[in-house]
């Protein structure tokens, strides 16, 4: 008897799993006016990454993930999936989704509502397998209407994994969740990964990105406001605060000096600087330009996440 495996480990590909380019979705808002849900975005995810997409409500995360997965058309700009139109990527099987609601019938059981999906895709070889990745292989004889939301997520978790996609998108999976749900849905989600699949999901939990992502992209107001490693948003997240009553015309200067300078924000007077190094920044601050009050902060994960997704 012949049986397709889930693949345990992939090879590694040089086209990119996700390539957006210049990417734009405009909605007409309920007043009639116009909705920038997604503002010209460039964004490539290599095969085997796992990224949050991290952003405060209406940063346009879920729109993002709409086009990724074919189901809303880009105003402008392209995705490709694996190289090619996202709804052909999805016909073969190469991306799956696990969307925060819908999508489960309340009167079957977990086992019925798994081999049902097995059997569309022609894998109910792969059932046991699938339901031990996805932590519910106790759960096959309860209704779906008495699972809690984390267990429901885990069971979508394991519909997505049936078509062994190489890319798989999750949209807030695990909102709503208890911390000790969440715990477990992320687990099985990590150790799934580890076999090289591609894995992105969004998230408004700083600590959830910080916990499961190799890398972060933050959103804001449908722009992508920062994008790097784990670390490096770490680090920058880490990043003491200077700030002084300084006044508009000495800004420029402090650039040319600091073109890595980032201006965090301006309230009453006062400018919030940050660079690598705070000390040279507070040194030449009181040394070579006028400013005055000095202050340094430090600036928690938190912080950072705000001064950089409310664009200032
Ligand atoms: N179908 C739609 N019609 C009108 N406006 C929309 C539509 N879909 C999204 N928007 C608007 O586009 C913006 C981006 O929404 P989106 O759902 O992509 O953000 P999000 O980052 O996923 O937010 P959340 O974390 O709350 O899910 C918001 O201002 C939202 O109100």
């Amino acid at each position: 008897m012949t049986q397709r495996h889930l693949t345990p480990a992939r090879t590694a590909s040089t086209v990119p799993a996700i390539a957006i380019s210049d990417l734009s979705k405009r909605f007409r808002g309920s007043k009639g006016e116009t909705v920038q849900a997604v503002d010209g975005i460039d964004l490539q995810i290599q095969p085997g990454e796992v990224v949050a997409f991290l952003g405060p409500n209406g940063a346009g995360k879920t729109t993002t993930i709409d086009m990724i997965l074919g189901l809303t058309t880009p105003d402008s700009g392209e995705v490709r999936v694996f190289g090619r139109d996202p709804r052909e990527a999805a016909r073969a099987g190469r991306i799956a989704a696990v969307m925060q609601t819908g999508g489960l019938l309340d009167d079957f059981t977990v086992a019925e509502t798994v081999s049902t999906v097995a059997a569309l895709h022609g894998r109910t070889a792969d059932i046991p397998e699938v339901m031990r990745r996805a932590d519910i292989a106790d759960l096959g004889a309860r209704k779906v209407s008495r699972c809690s939301g984390g267990e429901q997520q885990r069971l979508k978790f394991a519909l997505a994994l049936l078509p062994d996609p190489d890319l798989i998108v999750l949209d807030e999976p695990t909102a709503g969740m208890d911390v000790e749900s969440r715990r477990t849905f992320w687990a099985a989600m990590r150790a799934d990964a580890q076999h090289g699949r591609t894995v992105l999901f969004a998230t408004h939990y700083l600590e959830e990105a910080d916990s499961f992502a190799d890398r972060i992209v933050m959103m804001a107001s449908g722009r992508v406001v920062a994008d790097g490693s784990t670390a490096d948003i770490r680090a920058r997240a880490s990043r003491r605060i200077v700030s002084a009553v300084l006044d508009d015309d000495a800004v420029p200067g402090l650039q040319r000096v600091f073109p890595d300078l980032e201006i965090t924000e301006r309230r009453g007077g006062r400018i919030y600087l940050s660079l690598e190094n705070s000390d040279v920044l507070a040194r030449h601050l009181l040394t070579s330009t006028r400013a005055r009050d000095l202050e340094i902060a430090s600036h928690n994960l938190e912080d950072a996440f705000v001064a950089l997704t409310t664009g200032a």
